[in-house]
């Protein structure tokens, strides 16, 4: 059998390949999935008949475009738009925008890929998809950011639709591009729906979704270290990034009586070993969402140590929530993290590990929680936001985060189900992977060959 995995993994890999040999970010995200899903798809050979699995690395649709702003000079820039709608056995596409520089098409459909079994996860009926640009929102005005944010929509909107196709927020996409994409998609298509999520609280936004990945990250952490008679209480954090995900993960260690020590962003990161306490993350909130700031202004207010072009994972902690962007820990850091002790790695960004650095954490049995599953209450929220704007009503906020703590402890039990080993232990990639195949699979069988 262990051949027979090995040799159907690789003449997979070598098919998705040579179908599109530059895109090595999808290829990595394919093959964790591959690896995970092969003994289960040659024990059940229905799916190998009808082609399912090729079928999901294929997109749906691809749609490619481009984006002519004017910015605040008068002058004519033009980015690249994305939207990969991957799969929608189970439901709309649904699934967020990046605005970056480093965006193209193979961080797309990586993204896309991935969102499909995030989403059937959650288990509300949601299908996979993703967007963006290569649009960089940093030191841009609010009036450029909204003259790019009309221009994408102005092609976006043809393609999508509340009962269609469902962006959200990722990367360089928050409360302010939402808003700016929705007025354009609601002056061209003259009607107010649901067509994003995200959105403010007063136009049809649902409450805790800023707070949700982050939020649920820590709810899930919080399940995988009850197996183990453990709490985050008194336990030292290392998280990465300083944006959304960053923000209410940090907010909610907190909360729950745990010590986060770190931030970063892109040009480098903090080490406060006093601990980040709610003032001081008060100060991150207003520094990111507000000035625009970078995480080295808090060592220089703080009088804490910063290190530029460096991540965090030479500090050492019990908890490591790499909240920034893929690829983020190598396998050196991974060595560094379990050298230093860190028992429990999840990850709020996606795929921020290097499949070097996940082998490591899953050789090491230490508790490591793959993005699908971990970071899934952001999609989970953005999902309960469409039921509410399908309803025309609002949940209180207790309902919405007692909802989403509920997702994230099925999320945990379904890991549960389809990764636990004899010994005891869950490689949770296995069952993220399995957990979210089999719905998705289910449905692709009963819909016929589509
Ligand atoms: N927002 C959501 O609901 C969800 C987000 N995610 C994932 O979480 C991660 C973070 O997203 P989010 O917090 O929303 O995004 P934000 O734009 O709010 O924040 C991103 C953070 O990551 C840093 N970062 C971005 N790119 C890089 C890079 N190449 N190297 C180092 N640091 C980088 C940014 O630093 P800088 O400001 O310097 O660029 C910033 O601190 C992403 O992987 C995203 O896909 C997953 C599920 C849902
Ligand atoms: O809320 C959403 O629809 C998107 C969330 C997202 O992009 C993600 O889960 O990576």
């Amino acid at each position: 059998m262990e051949n027979l995995v090995d040799r159907f993994s690789n003449d997979f890999m070598a098919f998705v390949k040579a179908r599109d040999p530059n895109q090595v970010e999808f290829h990595q995200a394919v093959q964790e999935v591959v690896e995970s899903l092969a003994p289960y798809l040659l024990d059940n050979p229905k799916y190998l008949r009808m082609k399912i699995l090729e079928r999901l690395v294929e997109a749906e649709r691809i749609i490619q475009f481009r984006v002519p702003w004017l910015d605040d000079q008068g002058n004519v820039q033009v980015n690249r738009g994305f939207r990969v709608e991957m799969n929608s056995a189970i439901g709309p596409y649904k699934g967020g925008l990046r605005f970056h520089p480093t965006v193209n098409l193979s961080i797309m459909k990586f993204l896309a890929f991935e969102q499909v079994f995030k989403n059937s996860l959650t288990s509300l009926p949601m299908g996979g998809g993703k967007g963006g640009s290569d649009f960089d929102p940093k030191d841009r005005s609010d009036q450029e950011v909204m003259r790019f944010c009309q221009s994408f929509m102005t092609e976006l909107y043809r393609h999508i639709g509340p009962n269609t196709d469902i962006p959200a927020g990722d990367i360089g996409v928050g409360g302010r591009e939402i808003g700016f994409l929705f007025g354009q998609y609601k002056r061209l298509r003259n009607e107010f729906t649901g067509v994003l999520t995200g959105k403010g609280i007063e136009w049809g936004g649902s409450l805790v979704r800023p707070e949700a990945t982050g939020y649920g990250l820590v709810y899930f952490v919080g399940e995988m270290m009850k197996a183990r008679q453990e709490t985050l209480s008194g336990k030292v954090v290392a998280i990465s990034g300083s944006g959304n995900v960053a923000q209410y993960a940090a907010q909610k260690v907190i909360d729950q009586g745990g010590k986060v020590v770190t931030l970063s962003d892109s040009a480098g990161f903090i080490h406060d070993p006093e601990g980040i306490d709610r003032d001081k993350l008060a100060f991150v909130f207003e520094l990111k969402n507000i000035q625009r700031g970078r995480i080295r202004e808090y060592a220089e207010k703080y009088g804490c140590y910063y290190q530029a072009g460096k991540r965090p994972w030479s500090v050492s902690c019990a908890v490591a929530l790499p909240c920034a962007t893929e690829n983020e820990i190598h396998r050196e850091d991974a060595r560094l993290l379990l050298a230093n002790g860190c028992q429990v790695v999840a990850e709020g960004a996606n795929m921020p590990c290097t499949p070097e650095a996940v082998h490591e954490f899953l050789r090491a049995k230490i508790l490591y929680a793959p993005g699908k599953a971990a970071n899934a209450g952001g999609v989970a929220v953005s999902g309960l936001e469409m039921a509410q704007n399908n309803m025309r009503l609002n949940w209180t906020r207790e309902e919405v985060d007692g909802r989403l703590q509920t997702i994230m402890k099925t999320i945990h039990e379904m890991c549960g189900k389809y990764g636990r080993q004899p010994d005891g232990w869950i490689n949770y990639v296995n069952g993220a992977n399995i957990g979210g195949f089999v719905k998705v699979a289910t449905a692709m069988l009963a819909q016929g060959v589509v």
